[in-house]
């Protein structure tokens, strides 16, 4: 048994050590995993410091190979700086060369210099003696040709001062004329390139000469018409309008006036009138549009000079009426077709009783009433232009003066009180009457005084107006419609019978101003609606200026020359002095000479629009 104990006791024991080196290898395990870990560790810390390593290797060697390329860029730089360099070290040098030449060279020059302006001094010291004569004389020149210059200016006012109080006295129509610019339509049929080429049907041949006369230049013809006032085509409408403007202060002084404009078809009638703006609204401002015609700043002014006068002492109403087929139709009416007909007053004076008389205090309530009137106007489109007027146009504005503006004692027949012309008078005293200052006399007039009153074109005279009657006048703004050749218009039909009826009564124009100019007993005044309305204008007590339209094109020649024949026509026209309007029942004979019968005296050649 002791050997069994034994052999337990050895087991026990090698079992006990055989577990205590179980542990300790277990611990060993344990510390060697441990630091297999550990090693883990590390190899995964220098593999990343590994990689760090690779890319900082990388980017060294880009920045390497980057520096290498710069290092070759600058040497490359650095050779051709240097060759430069060597260019303008050489350029230096030459610099220099001539540096070093260059004072003995300007010496040189500047020698011959000198030589040159002494040898001209010389020369201008032997002249000197001519030269200051001369330059006298041009500033003797000069002072002489301004003075003839300035004389020659106020000869020509002068000039034509007189010739305005000679017409004014002989009681003449003016004529001004206006030749518009070429427009493309000028061309008609042909290509627009052509327009005012030499030999074809645009090129101008009617040219203003200077501002009164006006040359028409053709193969066949070479004339020259004279005329009050000429306007090229560059003339503005302001311009035109300048020239008119006086005549309406003339209205306020008891005149009656009447424009009218006259010309063919697309000539700038209704441009010179109305203006060619025509849509465009009118406020009340003072600044024209730069477009506006005539009527437009006739009425602006005719208002600005009432306004001066003093408070509802002026008042102003307006008509439109059209002359279509020859007939009178008031364009301002509800039935702008019905026909209106034309009274003789008592006075002898004409008037249509029965058309619209607006009362009118801005110019856009005119301008409005006229374009309103203007869109029942007839129009149509003709070979010539797109919107040829087919009827004649006439704006007539009143202005009511009340009788306290004038001074008068109210004159009796054959006192010496008629004739004498009436005079707005507000800030003069009524005890010392002022005199109207007569217009200036032309050179060498010898005329009594009281002859030349009786010459002299009244107003519409309060001595004949009973004392506290309101006196009127009247300002008559006529846009014609033009005359025109058929074939040129190229119209059949209705507007055949339109452009015979326009003719017609142009003629019958031509015709009146015929019987005027050759002082014949009978004017024709009722040979036509147009010249029967306007019968106080054309023969009668005003101010009446033809306005002729002129197209410049060598294709309108015929028509051109018709019209200006027509303002030369006008131009005799003598009226005499302007009488009282003698009832209808007693006709005028020959103004200013009673005795004088034109029955024998020839018939005038007609100036009339081209017949149909
Ligand atoms: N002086 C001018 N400056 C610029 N344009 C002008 C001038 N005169 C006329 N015109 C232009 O020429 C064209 C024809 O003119 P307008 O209508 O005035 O002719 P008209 O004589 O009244 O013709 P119609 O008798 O057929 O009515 C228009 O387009 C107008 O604008």
């Amino acid at each position: 048994m002791p050997i069994e104990m034994d052999q337990t006791h050895f087991l026990t024991d090698k079992l006990k050590t055989l577990e205590c080196q179980s542990r300790g290898k277990e611990e060993r395990i344990i510390a060697l995993e441990t630091e297999n870990a550990m090693l883990y560790l590390k190899l995964a810390q220098l593999q990343g410091i590994l990689r760090d390593s690779r890319e900082e290797t990388g980017h060294l060697k880009r920045v390497n190979e980057s520096d290498q390329l710069q290092r070759q860029r600058t040497g490359e730089s650095l050779a051709t700086l240097s060759g430069q360099v060597k260019a303008l070290r050489d350029e230096m040098k030459q610099l220099r060369l001539d540096a070093v030449a260059l004072p003995h060279q300007f010496q040189v020059e500047y020698d011959n210099a000198m030589s040159q302006a002494r040898l001209q001094t010389q020369k201008m010291r032997l002249n000197y003696s001519n030269v200051s004569d001369m330059e006298k004389k041009m500033v003797d020149m000069e002072a002489a040709l301004q003075e003839a210059n300035a004389r020659h200016a106020k000869e020509k006012k002068r000039r034509r001062e007189l010739h305005n109080t000679l017409m004014e006295l002989r009681g003449n129509i003016r004529v001004h004329c206006r030749i518009r610019p070429l427009m493309e339509f000028d061309v008609g049929n042909q290509d627009v390139s052509t327009l005012g080429r030499p030999g074809s049907l645009s090129e101008v041949v009617t040219h203003v000469m200077d501002d009164e006369n006006v040359v028409v230049k053709t193969s066949k013809h070479s004339k020259v018409y004279e005329f009050e006032r000429v306007y090229s085509p560059q003339e503005s409408q302001e311009a035109v309008f300048e020239e008119v403007q006086p005549m309406l202060t003339s209205l306020l002084d008891g005149y009656n006036v009447c424009i009218m404009a006259y010309g063919q078809t697309g000539s700038g009638k209704t441009h010179t009138m109305l203006g060619s703006h025509k849509d465009e609204d009118y406020h009340v401002t003072t600044e024209p549009h730069p477009d506006e015609g005539i009527i437009p700043r006739a009425t602006r002014e005719l208002l600005r000079l009432m306004e001066e006068k003093p408070p509802d002492t002026h008042s102003a109403e307006v008509s439109v009426v059209e002359i279509y087929n020859n007939d009178i139709l008031d364009l301002l009416s509800s039935d702008p077709r019905a026909k209106h007909d034309l009274v003789t007053n008592t006075d002898g004076s004409m008037c249509v009783p029965t058309v619209t008389s607006r009362p009118v205090k801005t110019v856009y309530e005119v301008m409005s009433l006229v374009q309103h009137g203007l869109k029942a106007r007839r129009e149509i489109a003709t070979l010539v232009h797109e919107h040829s007027s087919r009827s004649h146009l006439v704006v007539t504005l009143t202005v009511s003066i009340k009788p306290n503006m004038f001074l008068f004692p109210p004159a009796t027949p054959g006192s010496p009180t008629e004739g004498v012309f009436a005079v707005p008078l507000s800030p003069a005293p009524r005890d010392k009457p002022p005199r109207r200052q007569l217009p200036p006399q032309p050179q060498g007039y010898t005329g009594a005084k009281q002859t030349i009153r009786s010459r002299s074109p009244s107003p519409v005279l309060l001595a004949q107006t009973p004392t506290g009657s309101t006196v009127k006048t009247k300002l008559q703004l006529v846009d014609l419609a033009g005359s025109e050749c058929v074939g040129m218009s190229g119209v059949t039909g209705q507007a055949l019978r339109e452009t015979s009826h326009i003719n017609k009564s142009l003629c019958a124009l031509a015709d009146v101003l015929g019987a005027l100019a050759e002082h014949r007993a009978h004017v024709p005044y009722r040979n036509s609606k147009i010249t029967h309305l306007l019968q106080d204008s054309i023969g009668g007590d005003a101010k009446l200026l033809a306005m002729l339209c002129v197209s410049p094109a060598q294709r309108y020649v015929t028509e051109s020359l018709q019209c200006l024949g027509f303002g030369q026509r006008a131009r005799q026209v003598q009226r005499g002095p302007i009488k009282r309007k003698l009832p209808p029942s007693l006709e005028r004979v020959g103004p200013g000479d009673s005795s004088y019968s034109g029955r024998n005296s020839p018939r005038p050649k007609s100036a009339g629009p081209l017949r149909t």
